[in-house]
């Protein structure tokens, strides 16, 4: 991908504030001008008193503590108002990543790796403050300084003036984009590194069980400690390459300096010039500099906006209509010839299926593990679209339903119930105001999970993560069923629902399920022959093929 497509996308978040970047930028020149004129004042009063001129000195230091003064407060306005767009520009950019993360789907990201997925949403994210307060206005502000010393000295030496502006160009442009182009795959690696230590990370917390269990502590601590190791030669090599350029810059300040002072010398220029010019020389460099280290620090910036791009950019499998109504009635659900194999596999899960079910009707699927009925479930949730053959819902394509419609047909409980770290009333509920307490609790009965949350302390407003004790495989699984309840959709999916419930539990929910879902219509896949009694209808799902 070209920096230049990149530099463009980050620019769109930056339009909106144009305003206070501008304002920025003059802020910035200000304050740099301020620096640089207190050596310039100071050695064009020093001159005048050695050539025996009358200065009035109380002014100089009048001007010289007003520059100091005005230097403070506008570096400290700029820096506030870089960093303030700055934040704003990456609280705006988390919420485009959300909505990235959305849009692309659940189907896309099952296949990413959390560690990848916690990385840019938290560190890549940050990077990119570095663009934006210390990259967009800072380039301004430096052309600005440059352009103001330049006129300034080129009234005393033309000559001058272009070699103390190539010495600048050098430093803030030629020398960044070079070390730039030479060591992109630094910041790269370096990402690649970064993201490796948070997956192992990520691995380690979320299987400390297993790994006490089958004493893995070795095993895990090795490779945490080889990926904390690439991590650290990556970031040395970062730490080198950008010590290396500001060695560089420094020297090529000095170079230039001691350039301007032979040129002046060479071409017999009067001396107040050429001191003048050393001092302009020793004092301007401040703003380029500053665009010196970027090239460095936009190695892992862009690395990371690479691949936020990508992750925004990304294609999901499938993309809703916008303007669908919502279907609050299930007359009819048809599955016509489906079949479906994943994204590059050549093996058909699917293969030339059909079913129909009418309001109130239910079927349940059997089949053995991998045969493919959680896949079929997702056809349905449109994680994926069939390869050939369709889906429709009261005679109405299921693609044509815009992602809302969908979700409120559809109450689906898959095989592990996700809880949020929030009251067990709000996990079931959802925050849902429509849901009363009332709704909550009978729902919670239904799903045989009332009694254990009641003999909890603070009952419905235990905080789940307050739980010492935790929570088990069951429980999480009745506190999600009891949130289906709630949901009160028409076409319910479940998948293996009593996975986790021992025999009496089981039972206990399938007998509430069979009075609360009554005129609901319902698919249900398990492994289970009990669990499966419930559904009017059974199938077996086999090689692809559904038979009775
Ligand atoms: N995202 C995916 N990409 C590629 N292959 C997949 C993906 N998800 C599932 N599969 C494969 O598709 C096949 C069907 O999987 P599916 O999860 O539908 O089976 P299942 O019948 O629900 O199994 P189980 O009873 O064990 O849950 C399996 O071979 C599985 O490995």
């Amino acid at each position: 991908m070209k920096d230049r497509t990149l530099i463009r996308w980050l620019l769109t978040f930056a339009k909106p504030f144009k305003g206070k970047m501008t304002l920025a930028i003059f802020l910035g020149i200000i304050s740099n001008l301020a620096v640089v004129a207190i050596p310039v004042i100071s050695t064009l009063t020093l001159l005048r008193l050695i050539a025996g001129t009358a200065v009035n000195l109380s002014l100089i230091l009048g001007l010289l503590i007003a520059c100091g003064i005005l230097r403070g407060v506008a570096r400290y306005l700029e820096q506030y108002q870089n960093h303030d767009i700055a934040f704003r520009l990456l609280a705006h950019i988390r919420e485009e990543i959300f909505a990235a993360l959305r849009k692309i789907g659940p189907a896309r990201l099952t296949g990413k790796n959390s560690g990848d997925l916690i990385t840019s949403i938290s560190t890549d994210v940050e990077a990119l403050e570095v663009f934006f307060a210390h990259t967009i206005s800072p380039v301004f502000i430096a052309i600005g300084t440059m352009l103001v010393t330049f006129l300034f000295l080129a009234s005393y030496d033309l000559g001058l003036a272009f070699l103390l502006l190539m010495g600048q160009l050098l430093i803030g442009a030629i020398i960044p984009f070079i070390s730039y182009r030479r060591n992109q795959q630094i910041g790269d690696d370096y990402k690649t590194a970064f993201v490796a230590v948070s997956q192992t990370i990520m691995e380690n917390a979320n299987s400390i069980k297993d790994i006490a269990q089958f004493q893995l502590e070795k095993t895990r601590l090795t490779k945490l400690n080889t990926d904390s190791r690439v991590l650290n030669q990556q970031n040395r090599r970062r730490i080198f390459q950008g010590n290396t350029l500001q060695l560089f810059s420094e020297a090529v300040v000095i170079g230039t300096t001691l350039i301007v002072f032979y040129f002046g010398n060479k071409h017999g220029l009067p001396t107040n010039t050429i001191i003048l010019s050393v001092v302009l020389s020793l004092s301007s460099f401040g703003p380029v500099l500053a665009l010196g280290n970027l090239g460095n620090a936009l190695l892992t910036t862009f690395s990371s906006g690479r691949r936020l791009y990508q992750l925004v950019h990304e294609e999901p499998f499938v993309t809703f209509d916008k303007n669908s109504q919502t279907i609050t009635e299930m007359e009819q659900l048809t599955a016509e010839q489906l079949s479906f194999s994943y994204p590059n596999q050549q093996k058909k899960v699917l293969d030339q299926i059909s079913l129909a079910l009418k309001k109130g009707q239910s079927i349940g699927i059997s089949g053995k593990s991998g045969s493919g009925k959680s896949t079929l479930l997702k056809l349905l949730m449109r994680y994926w679209d069939p390869a050939s053959g369709k889906i429709t819902v009261n005679n109405q394509e299921l693609s044509q339903l815009s992602e809302g419609a969908l979700h409120q047909l559809e109450g689906v409980m898959e095989q592990s119930t996700f809880l949020f770290e929030d009251t067990i009333a709000n996990n079931i509920s959802l925050k849902r105001e429509s849901v009363s307490q009332a709704a909550i609790e009978e729902a919670a009965k239904a799903a045989a999970i009332h009694d254990w949350i009641i003999s909890l302390p603070e009952g419905y407003q235990t905080e789940l993560s307050k739980l010492a004790r935790g929570i088990s495989d069951g429980e999480r699984q009745r506190i999600g069923l009891a949130r289906l309840l709630v949901y009160d959709a028409p076409l319910i999916l479940l998948d293996e629902p009593t996975s986790n419930l021992d025999y009496v539990n089981e039972q206990a929910i399938l007998a509430a399920f069979k009075e609360r879902l009554q005129d609901k219509t319902m698919i249900l896949v398990s492994h289970r022959n009990s669990t499966l009694k419930i559904a009017e209808k059974r199938l077996h799902l086999e090689q692809g093929k559904l038979s009775k």
